[in-house]
């Protein structure tokens, strides 16, 4: 079977090119969309990220701005920044740059965004609404992956899905909007026993593992879709998914590249979702 690259770098660009006609009709009624995004301390993938989030979302037109906080910041300083950005009129988008230091809670910075701003989808309102059918805002990740599927009109309707990882940013919305488009969700983690077989079943299979080229041919049924999470550096330093690309060619039937598939797709969305709530006001 010959193996059709999910090209998720294309899509994005094509989608961006879409945004800047959007922003400019809204730069036309003195609307400019704002994203601000708090980032702690000095990691260095994290500043990477940052840095490529801030520059598309200024190739599109959305005002970006990046606040650089230390690492030692209290999680009481980090709440009053973001409770100022929530005063903000010009800030449409406020996304706090995660994993944050070991001795702020996530879940409590999360949830003091106000969450008509929460780009991400990560507010406790947003998440919930999500679950209950009526979202506002939703991960930007598993979404970027259902407008690859939808792009290259993949059908999910009655196929077995196995999404590994279950975490609350990618593996649990993953499921759920897999669920959504009607496929039958399986969800493994670091405790699943057969994980071979389960994927060897699977006519879609999600990485979000976590772990460098862990995914081989061997555990895809053929023809299926492999989508690819996994951002890991191999030893010389280059970034590798958790799919072994190059065995599964000739297996699967596509498969998202890494770079080039799921992650340009995250920052489109998270620019789309922007840009909405500005076309809502
Ligand atoms: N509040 C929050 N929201 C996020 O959305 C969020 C976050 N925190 N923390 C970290 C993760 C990771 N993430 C990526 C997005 C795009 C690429 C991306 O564009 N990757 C390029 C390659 C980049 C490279 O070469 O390093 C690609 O796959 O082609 C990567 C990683 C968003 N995250
Ligand atoms: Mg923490």
């Amino acid at each position: 079977m010959e193996t059709q690259l999910l090209e998720g770098k294309k899509l994005a660009e094509k989608m961006q090119s879409e945004m800047k006609v959007r922003v400019n009709s809204l730069l036309e009624k003195g609307k400019i969309p704002g994203l601000t995004v708090l980032l702690v301390g000095e990691d260095k993938a994290s500043q990477v990220y940052v840095r490529n989030k801030e520059r598309q979302a200024t190739k599109v037109g959305i005002k970006s701005e990046i606040i650089r906080l230390p690492e030692t910041i209290s999680e009481a300083a980090l709440i009053e920044q973001v409770e100022q950005l929530n005063e903000d009129a010009s800030v449409h988008g406020i996304l706090v740059q995660l994993p944050l230091p070991k001795h702020i809670n996530e879940q409590e910075v999360l949830r003091k965004i106000d969450y008509s701003k929460d780009v991400d989808g990560f507010h406790p309102m947003n998440m919930g609404n999500f679950l209950l059918g009526n979202a506002s805002a939703l991960p930007c990740t598993p979404y970027g992956i259902m407008e690859l599927l939808k792009a290259y009109d993949i059908s999910l309707e009655g196929k077995n899905a196995l999404v590994i990882g279950r975490s609350n940013i990618v593996g649990k919305p993953m499921a759920l909007m897999l669920m959504e488009k009607n496929a039958t969700i399986t969800i493994a983690h670091s405790k699943t026993k057969n994980l071979k077989e389960l994927a060897q079943q699977a006519d879609v299979l999600v990485a979000a593992i976590g772990r460098g080229h862990m995914i081989t041919g061997e555990f895809i049924k053929p023809g299926a879709v492999v989508i690819d999470v996994g951002m890991n550096r191999d030893e010389a330093g280059k970034l590798i998914g958790d799919v072994d690309t190059a065995s599964v060619m000739g297996i699967a039937s596509y498969v998202t590249p890494v770079p080039g598939g799921v992650g340009p797709m995250t920052i489109t969305m998270l620019l789309d979702q922007t840009i909405k709530k500005v076309e809502a006001e």
